[in-house]
């Protein structure tokens, strides 16, 4: 049997990894079948919003979709919203799942292995803002439903890792009704996982401790924009954004894409870091159930990262298309 992916370029270097990606994915020899759609910021200017429906259907008949990055400005533009936050929960995907693991590169730390399990269909996320004159107020949206159904993928992740360790990073001392509420419900949840060691953090010393002694995390579930800055963290650590992947997983269907994004001033030029977009076609695979694929995507990767040439983000001064190349070879070798 085959699979049906649709793959979603997005905007900026959004249009040169995905191929990238596709490359390596039809190097893997599987039956996949590719499907097209658009979404993002050039298609807001071009149709008047940035997910024509037909994109959802396109989505929705596939097994999984590859989606490389999206801009959205930083001043409100009338119909406008930004693409992937609106999958998001246009397709009920509520877990977004970042591992960031040492690579073998100078600048990646060693001993990392963790993964950020992220909540992804509220938090300050739900885009609520309102302005009064000279104050602007945004709410945040924290459900027991949301709470509990995250904290379940993050103990399960966490159950069938060596170290199964969860740590819920929080900030309930400061606002016990939102913050606390995630972290009640999800400590309330980890009662059925007895094997998982589950500690809670305060999220500002997380982050610190992230940057400290790294190798001390291995599973953190948190809300959806402490997730969103902690992932950007934990990809620095590792080597940077153009290695982090991750998944939007829901009930239905996945959306696998770079946490980075379109990367405007680089975009164009040809230089941008396929890994991340390649890892997260990686964890595509894994989803679909090609575990051994996976596996070869991602020790492939490695090797060519080992090896070079490298892209600019990494020190070298490989194209995009060269750095496909080594990864393509390495898959016939591993
Ligand atoms: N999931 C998504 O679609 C996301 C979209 N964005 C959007 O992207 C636009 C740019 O946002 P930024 O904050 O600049 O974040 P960014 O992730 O696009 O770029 C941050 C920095 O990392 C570098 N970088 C990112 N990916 C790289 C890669 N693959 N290879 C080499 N270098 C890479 C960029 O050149 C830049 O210096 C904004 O419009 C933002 O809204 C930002 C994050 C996620
Ligand atoms: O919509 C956008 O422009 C970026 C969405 C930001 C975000 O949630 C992420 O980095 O995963």
């Amino acid at each position: 049997m085959g699979y049906r992916i649709c793959l979603i370029e997005g905007d900026g270097i959004g249009h040169e990894v995905v191929p990238a990606a596709r490359a390596v994915l039809e190097a893997t020899g599987l039956p996949l079948e590719f499907v097209e759609a658009e979404a993002g910021w050039e298609t807001f200017e071009r149709r008047g919003t940035s997910v024509p429906e037909e994109t959802v259907e396109k989505i929705l008949s596939c097994h999984a979709t590859l989606f490389g990055a999206a801009t959205s400005p930083t001043r409100k533009v009338p119909g406008f919203f930004g693409a992937i936050r609106y999958l998001r929960r246009r397709l009920d995907l509520y877990a977004n799942v970042r591992p960031a693991k040492s690579r073998p590169i100078p600048n990646s730390r060693p001993g990392v292995d963790l993964v950020i399990v992220r909540e992804n269909t509220e938090g300050l996320y739900v885009e609520q803002e309102r302005r009064y004159l000279d104050v602007a107020i945004a709410d945040a949206v924290i459900s027991k439903k949301a709470s509990e159904r995250i904290g379940r993928v993050a103990l399960r992740i966490a159950e069938g890792r060596t170290r199964k360790t969860l740590h819920i990073a929080h900030k309930a001392n400061v606002l016990p009704l939102t913050q606390g509420l995630f972290l009640d419900t999800v400590r309330e949840a980890a009662k059925d996982f007895p094997l998982v060691n589950v500690q809670d953090i305060i999220v500002d010393n997380c982050a610190m401790q992230l940057v400290m002694r790294p190798e001390r995390f291995d599973v953190i579930v948190t809300t959806n924009l402490l997730g969103d800055i902690l992932s950007d963290l934990t990809a620095g650590l590792v080597g940077g954004l153009g290695l982090a992947p991750s998944a939007n997983i829901g009930d239905t269907t996945a959306v696998f894409e770079p946490v980075h994004g379109s990367a405007p001033d680089i975009a164009g030029q040809g230089i941008a870091n396929p890994t991340a977009a390649i890892l997260s076609a990686a964890m595509m695979l894994d989803y679909l159930g090609e575990k051994e694929a996976a596996r070869k995507v991602e020790r492939a990767v490695d090797l060519a990262l080992e090896e070079g040439p490298l892209t600019p983000d990494l020190g070298g001064s490989a194209t995009t298309k060269a750095f496909t190349e080594a990864v393509i070879r390495a898959l016939g070798r591993v």
